[in-house]
């Protein structure tokens, strides 16, 4: 059977930054574009050249890509030819291959947001689209609230499509501008679509997220005949975010009926390097990765029940709806109150360690469901779970002794009365006998980093002798607080994650009714993980 081809039009440069609080700089467009083309895409979207300094240098030093790279801009406002519009003229001079161009298509918006008539309206789209198919580009029609145009006047909303499409525009794209559309709406209009004239392999569909229907409404237009998808990695985007092409992707190449009917430029080796490149942008954006994201969060193959570990061990089909690498992914088997004994055999096995005994096995149990009950959560914090393994199985090594520590913090005015927070950390580790004192001060003025974790974290990682060059690389890179009711008491749980230079990233836990006694606990686990997983050597051991 032949499969029909489906474009993929990628929009994280242009509707991904309209994202609040997103704002990519010209040199991470650069390896944005250059990650998606290396993904597959079929067009990158990559931005409104003249609109802004940003995209105006980026398309000034347009990315070579094997991808169609295309401006976007808006139709030609009334009472100017599209010669003479200087909006539209910023966006041609861009010179791209391909020009998407957004109208309005709701008689509702003419009439209040332009405040012009229904018929100059279409004649704005005629005009805008025939002006960029004359210059030898191809014109894309972003038809802007589309569907709830076509409730509100299907005859106009339709008018608009067909003025574009008669005007020579390539792709005509239905855009839930709103996000309000449901799927059996957005399939019903886009037959209708179809019936009235404009082919499937003309038509695209744009979604947003702001019913949590974004995938499944592109879908489902997909699924009525349009045969371009639009979205943005990760589901950037206006409000609540576009499509999810992270989600579509995978769901268009491994999921029937679509792996079967529809072929896209996305290769299965490309397809493995999904979590890379959604990683990738999360970097960019400084963002900690949503673990729960489909097929790419690092929960997205975490079986934490007991009884779903039990499973997955004898096949992993039990509990998976794909393999996990197909997407570049892994599988998980967390540790926590919620395991048995599958769970904790699988994650020795992972960690590198000889899988003990039975009475081994419950002894570990018995002592992170005690700990769980006490206020420390392991399912995230796996590194200080394998630390508490190789404590109960006699396996971790004597690195070093902390003798004492003590944390001081102190809030001033400075000459302007402004306040200021100091932190002064004193740590005391004894290393084979020999003692190593290291103090250190954070100083933070509002807004400023330096407070007392930072503290402690420098002054732990300041000295510590033989294993200085192993632990050089750490970086602190996120730090949740969370009081929970661990026994009897409120118990302050802290949880921290270290980055290093080899791009590892882990989890520590630490618990007391202190705050900085839980921090200093999951900053010294963080430290002894990474001594750990490097095969640090104990001075003097044989
Ligand atoms: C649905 C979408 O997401 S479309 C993408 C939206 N993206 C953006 O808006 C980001 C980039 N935009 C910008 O930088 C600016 O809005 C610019 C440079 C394009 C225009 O800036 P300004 O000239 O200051 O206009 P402003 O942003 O206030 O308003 C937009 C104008 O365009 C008009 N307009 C809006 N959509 C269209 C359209 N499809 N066709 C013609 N004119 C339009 C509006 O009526 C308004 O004109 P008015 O000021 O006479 O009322
Ligand atoms: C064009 C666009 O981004 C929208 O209508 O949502």
């Amino acid at each position: 059977m032949t499969r029909d081809r489906l474009t993929l039009y990628d929009t994280t440069l242009r509707d991904g930054q309209q994202t609040q609080g997103v704002q990519f700089s010209t040199p991470e467009k650069h390896l944005i574009a250059a990650a998606l083309d290396r993904l597959g895409v079929d067009y990158i979207e990559g931005g409104w050249p003249g609109a802004n300094p940003t995209d105006s240098d980026f398309f000034a030093d347009a990315p070579q890509t094997r991808a169609t790279f295309t401006a976007f801009g808006m139709t030609k406002r009334a009472g100017r030819s599209a010669e003479n519009d200087e909006v539209l003229a910023g966006v041609l001079n861009a010179g791209t291959r391909a020009v998407c161009l957004v109208g309005k298509t709701h008689d509702f918006h003419v009439t209040t947001a332009l405040g012009i008539t229904l018929g100059d309206n279409l004649d704005n789209i005629a005009k805008s689209v025939a002006h960029v198919v004359a210059q030898g580009r191809e014109a894309l029609f972003d038809a802007e609230h589309f569907f709830d145009g076509y409730k509100a006047n299907p005859d106009y909303a339709l008018a608009c499509c067909k003025a574009a499409h008669e005007a020579g525009a390539r792709w005509i794209v239905l855009c839930d501008t709103n996000g309000g559309a449901l799927p059996a709406e957005v399939s019903r209009i886009t037959r209708a679509v179809i019936a009235a004239g404009i082919p499937g392999d003309r038509l695209g569909i744009h979604t947003h997220d702001d019913t949590g229907n974004a995938v499944a409404n592109s879908l489902a237009a997909v699924d009525a005949g349009a045969r371009q998808v639009q979205g943005t990695l990760n589901g950037l985007g206006e409000r609540c975010g576009n499509a999810n092409l992270t989600t579509l992707i995978p769901t268009l190449l491994l999921k029937e009926p679509y792996r079967s009917r529809f072929e896209t430029g996305v290769s299965e080796a490309a397809l493995r390097g999904l979590v890379k490149t959604s990683r990738m942008l999360d970097d960019i954006l400084n963002r900690v990765p949503l673990r729960s994201a489909p097929y790419v969060g690092a929960s997205a193959f975490a079986h934490k029940a007991g009884l779903h570990a039990s499973a997955i061990l004898k096949d992993p089909a039990t509990y998976e709806h794909v393999p996990p690498e197909t997407v570049g992914n892994a599988r998980i088997v967390p540790m926590s109150n919620q395991a048995g004994q599958s769970n904790l055999r699988e994650r020795l096995r992972d960690m590198g360690l000889a899988v003990p005994e039975k009475a081994d096995l419950g002894r570990i149990l018995e002592r992170i469901k005690t700990r769980e009950a006490d206020g420390y959560s392991y399912d995230t914090a796996q590194a200080s779970f394998e630390l508490e393994a190789r404590r109960e199985l006699g396996l971790m090594p004597g690195f070093f002794e902390v003798e004492r520590y003590r944390a001081t913090v102190e809030r001033r005015r400075d000459a302007r009365g402004n306040p200021v927070h100091l932190s002064e950390v004193t740590v005391v580790v004894n290393i084979a006998g020999e003692r190593h004192l290291s103090v250190s001060e954070g100083i933070m003025a509002d807004g400023s980093d330096g407070g007392p974790v930072h503290a402690l974290s420098k002054a732990l990682m300041k000295d510590l002798g033989p294993y200085q060059d192993l632990i050089g690389d750490m970086e602190l890179v996120d730090f949740k607080v969370r009081i929970t009711n661990g026994g009897t008491e409120a118990r302050t749980r802290v949880v921290i994650d270290h980055e290093d230079s080899l791009g590892r990233r882990w989890s520590t836990v630490g618990v007391s009714s202190n705050i900085i006694d839980a921090s200093f606990e999951a900053l010294l686990d963080a430290v002894l993980w990474k001594l750990v997983s490097d095969g640090a050597r104990v001075p003097g051991a044989a």
